[in-house]
């Protein structure tokens, strides 16, 4: 930072437009207390004057000597950022100064695979094509695979998609955006490769100042070796370096604890970034909102009024391809210890004291140590065999030629988890996944209580479990939230049946849903660590697992099998039954 720059310290009484109207041709630094305040800031800055440009510098003065000595901003902590225009206006509201110009250097670590490929350069490109992205950024992909640029982008270009709802210019910003992609091949523990690479990245950050992620999209048996390479010859002098962590992060308490033990060599906790792309997902996101910024639910979100909670994740298709890296996880680890557990975890979770990432973090904390370690009894495993419909054969899970032919990994489950606090003593959490069952979703059901004497008793019939409320979250596809209520069926009679008050996005938001990856990607380029995982999060989520995990290793319980593309195992049914509970997701009228 250069030392013409003033600070000052944001608190709300402060108006930025008096620093601008004062007529300062520098760049503004301003200290804020937290993100929130620095997102609030940020947006005042660009209503007075839009064309500014504002760049966080969260971490840049603390974590590097780069800072001038002699800057006022030496001493600045989070939330630290600096607004530049490179557009002076008339009236003097803003200014040029370039020189502090920050750049984001992104390499996605193992471009050549499948991630990469599917998400992490589509969601680039999207955060490219909606503006999102810093005015300085490059992409670099990383592999062993030989590759010069020009097939790097003809290889990313094959998955490019424009949103929907706005197609313009679409070719000509797949065209800037692929112009921004370079390739460097190398090894994953080659210290001398990642330095090639670090040469690179200097020569496009032109000595400006230089913050980097390194989003790992390789096995993770090769994390620690690219972690230190990439910290050793690669991270930034001058800024930020982060690192984005794939899943899985371990396969039980011990190994996880020493992938974060061998990570935390390298790099600050802060530094890492476990996405869980569940977390990115528009609803899970809504989660919070729904319940704390809408008085009718939070009242009812306690043991008092729900009859129990149930987190399903189903896919109509197996393990196509990834045979290999499922078998030695299975679908508990797959889905349930992150995906589901981190919904439930959002879903029941204490009102936080702010959206800070910290604050949120610590009530999903308490929530995963409140919970009683999974039991075997509480647990139903099965897996797909082959089956045939309509004159097609559909493969059982060991027909995959990756998959041994004695494998008892299952790929699916169903589970009863409790939470032994004030707030949902006794409420079962029913968890089901599966993988080449009926149907593609994702949701949270919400069964409620009955009405206690409930006036319209007669009308309803015998099966009182089918007049209770069930609120549903709809993840995906097609995401919604819909309550299911009484209500009187119009005419002179007194006859009640089922009806739905829908939130179908698709009706009410002409808008595209981000795919999640786009969200979590601007999330780590902004430092925003909300809905990343924080290692003692990690370990908690573990705790509950683990146990189990290693009796079912030992036991070799055999899965229930199912057919591919069926309901799954009968078995879950009785699991659900044991404490009163129905699945939601396989009644009639969902
Ligand atoms: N694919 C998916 O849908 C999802 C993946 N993940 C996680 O993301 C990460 C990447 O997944 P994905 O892209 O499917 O992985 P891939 O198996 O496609 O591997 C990515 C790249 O890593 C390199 N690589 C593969 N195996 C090895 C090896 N044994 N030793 C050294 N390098 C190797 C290859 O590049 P090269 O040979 O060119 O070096 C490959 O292109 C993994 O941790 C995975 O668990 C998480 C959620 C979903
Ligand atoms: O993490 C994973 O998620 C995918 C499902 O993700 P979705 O966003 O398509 O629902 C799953 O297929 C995969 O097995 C698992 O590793």
């Amino acid at each position: 930072m250069d030392a013409r720059s003033f600070a000052v310290s944001y608190s709300s009484p402060y108006s930025p437009s008096s620093a601008f109207r004062n007529g300062h041709h520098h760049p503004l630094v301003v200290n804020v207390s937290s993100l929130s305040n620095c997102k609030i800031l940020s947006r005042h800055l660009t209503q007075i004057c839009p064309s500014l440009e504002v760049v966080r510098m969260q971490d840049v003065a603390t974590k590097h000597n780069a800072v001038d000595k002699e800057s006022p901003v030496e001493n600045l902590k989070d939330g630290l950022f600096s607004a530049t225009s490179s557009h002076e206006r008339s009236d003097g509201l803003c200014f040029d100064y370039r020189k502090d110009e920050s750049t984001v250097s992104i390499t996605v670590v193992g471009a050549s695979g499948d991630l990469a490929k599917k998400k992490i350069f589509p969601a680039l490109f999207a955060l490219f094509y909606e503006d999102c992205l810093p005015k300085h950024f490059t992409v670099y992909g990383y592999a062993r695979s030989k590759m010069t640029n020009a097939e790097l982008r003809n290889m990313v270009s094959k998955t490019l998609t424009c949103r929907i709802d706005k197609r313009e210019n679409c070719s000509e910003k797949m065209e800037q955006f692929l112009n921004r992609c370079f390739y460097h091949s190398g090894q994953y523990d080659s210290l001398d490769n990642f330095m090639e690479l670090d040469t690179k990245i200097k020569e496009h950050e032109a000595g400006r100042i230089s913050n980097r992620l390194f989003y790992l999209s390789i096995p993770p048996n090769i994390f620690i070796d690219a972690v230190r390479c990439a910290s050793l010859s690669a991270s930034s002098t001058n800024g930020w370096t982060r690192v984005i962590v794939e899943k899985p992060f371990g396969r039980d308490s011990e190994s996880s604890a020493a992938l974060t033990r061998g990570l935390k060599k390298y790099l600050n906790e802060d530094q890492i970034f476990r996405i869980d792309h569940y977390l990115g997902k528009e609803l899970v996101e809504n989660l919070s909102v729904l319940r704390f910024s809408n008085l009718v639910f939070e009242p009812l979100w306690s043991r008092q009024y729900i009859r129990n909670v149930q987190l399903i994740f189903s896919e109509d298709f197996g393990t196509e391809g990834r045979g290999g890296y499922f078998d030695n996880y299975g679908i508990i680890r797959d889905i349930m210890q992150n995906h589901l557990l981190q919904i439930l975890a959002l879903f029941a979770m204490e009102t936080p004291v702010s959206c800070d990432a910290e604050d949120i973090r610590n009530e999903k904390v308490k929530v995963l140590r409140s919970m009683r370690p999974l039991q075997l009894e509480n647990l139903v495993v099965g897996q797909y065999k082959s089956h045939t419909k309509g004159g097609i054969t559909y493969p059982g899970y060991t027909d995959d030629m990756t998959v041994p032919k004695d494998s008892l990994t299952p790929t699916f489950a169903a589970a009863a988890l409790f939470i032994d606090n004030a707030r949902w003593d006794g409420v079962p959490f029913l968890m089901k996944a599966g993988k080449a069952l009926h149907t593609r979703r994702a949701e949270i059901r919400v069964q409620f209580r009955h009405v206690p004497g409930n006036l319209y008793n007669r009308n309803i019939g015998t099966d009182l479990d089918q007049a209770t409320n069930e609120l549903v979250i709809k993840i995906q596809p097609d995401e919604a939230i819909y309550l299911k209520i009484n209500n009187k069926v119009p005419g002179l009679g007194m006859r009640l049946d089922r009806s739905t008050l829908n939130l179908h996005y698709a009706a009410r938001y002409s808008k595209e849903i981000p795919d999640a990856y786009e969200r979590l990607l601007l999330d780590a380029i902004d430092g925003e660590r909300r809905l990343f995982i924080r290692s003692d999060e990690l370990d908690a989520a573990w705790a509950l697992f683990t146990p189990l995990l290693k009796e079912l290793e030992e036991k070799k319980i055999i899965p229930e099998y199912y057919p591919y593309g069926s309901r799954g195992p009968v078995g879950a049914h009785y699991l659900a039954a044991r404490y009163n509970v129905r699945w939601g997701d396989l009644g009639l009228e969902q």
